[in-house]
């Protein structure tokens, strides 16, 4: 019997790891909403744009990740198998190390946090702001490094859900079959569930719809009880005899819902199965 499999504690069940990954759907939504109070401040991004003190050359944000990333390596944040920094050549833990239950083989092999953070600066960011610049460099950094870390653990947890499918009695011997052959469209239509894909979408345009309301204005009336356009948007319509005073209009929200949705369409998503097909093509390599 192969190596791997004698020494690997049993992967959690697909449902346990689908909990985790709609509780990051919340930690996601919430760390985008705060970084999109401030302005693109497109300064933090750009190589060189902004001077050091301590000669540092490249940008605020990266500058900023790796002062960040130092203190947590220290604190022995990228020992747990569901943390990947974005920066290398950190420093060792102060503190002994923990026993992990090995869960995953090898699971520091795989990292596409450059990935992630080229579509975060270029792609979420522009998307999520105002252009222009406030000056709120350091508060944009700090949010813009919660939101990245969010992302990296929600898309590296594929390597978990890609595991508990490997162990599944139902589809192991498929995938053992499909990896020997790297057959990576094979293993794509394997691991896709399309129907999980449209649940999530739909409940994320719900919670972004809903977490990004400003009750303390629109959807509040003067005694504080919520009001038509606040039934509309919580989902009490069906209660409400005046539902007809609401408009139809796009619904103005702190973090654009439709922008949420195609995040996680057109990126969380694909990266997520990027990481589920990269661990799974490299399972059997030690056997
Ligand atoms: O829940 C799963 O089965 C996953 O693999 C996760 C995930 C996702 O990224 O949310 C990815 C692929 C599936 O098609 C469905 C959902």
């Amino acid at each position: 019997m192969s190596r791997n499999l004698l020494i690997l504690a049993a992967a959690p069940k697909l449902s346990e790891l689908r909990d985790t990954l709609v509780r990051l759907e919340d930690t996601i939504i919430f760390a985008l909403i705060e970084r999109s109070q401030f302005k693109h401040n497109s300064n933090i991004y750009a190589a060189n744009e902004m001077r050091f003190r301590d000669g540092y050359s490249g940008s605020f944000l990266s500058w900023f990740l790796k002062e960040v990333e130092s203190v947590h390596a220290k604190v022995r944040r990228y020992q747990s198998p569901d943390e990947y920094p974005f920066t290398d050549n950190l420093p060792d833990p102060v503190l002994p190390p923990l026993e992990y239950p090995p869960v995953l083989v090898d699971p520091q092999s795989i990292n596409i946090n450059d990935e992630i953070f080229n579509m975060y600066v270029n792609t979420v960011v522009p998307g999520i702001t105002a252009q222009g610049d406030d000056t709120n460099y350091g508060s944009s950094a700090t949010r813009d490094i919660e939101c990245l870390q969010a992302l990296s653990r929600r898309i590296h947890y594929g390597k978990f859900v890609a595991e508990s499918k490997f162990q599944d009695p139902k589809t192991h011997d498929e995938y053992v079959q499909l990896i020997k052959e790297k057959n990576r469209d094979r293993l794509m239509e394997l691991l896709t569930n399309v129907h999980v894909e449209e649940q999530l979408l739909k409940r994320l345009k719900a919670k972004a719809l809903i977490y990004g309301q400003d009750l303390s204005t629109a959807s509040l009336s003067p005694d504080g009880s919520i009001n038509a356009n606040g039934r509309a948007l919580l989902g009490l319509n069906s209660l409400s005899a005046s539902s007809s005073e609401v408009s139809d209009d796009k619904i103005k929200t702190r973090v654009d819902y439709d922008l949420v949705v195609s995040l996680y369409r057109d990126y969380v998503i694909p990266l997520t199965k990027e990481v589920e097909i990269e661990y799974l093509l490299h399972r059997l390599d030690n056997n």
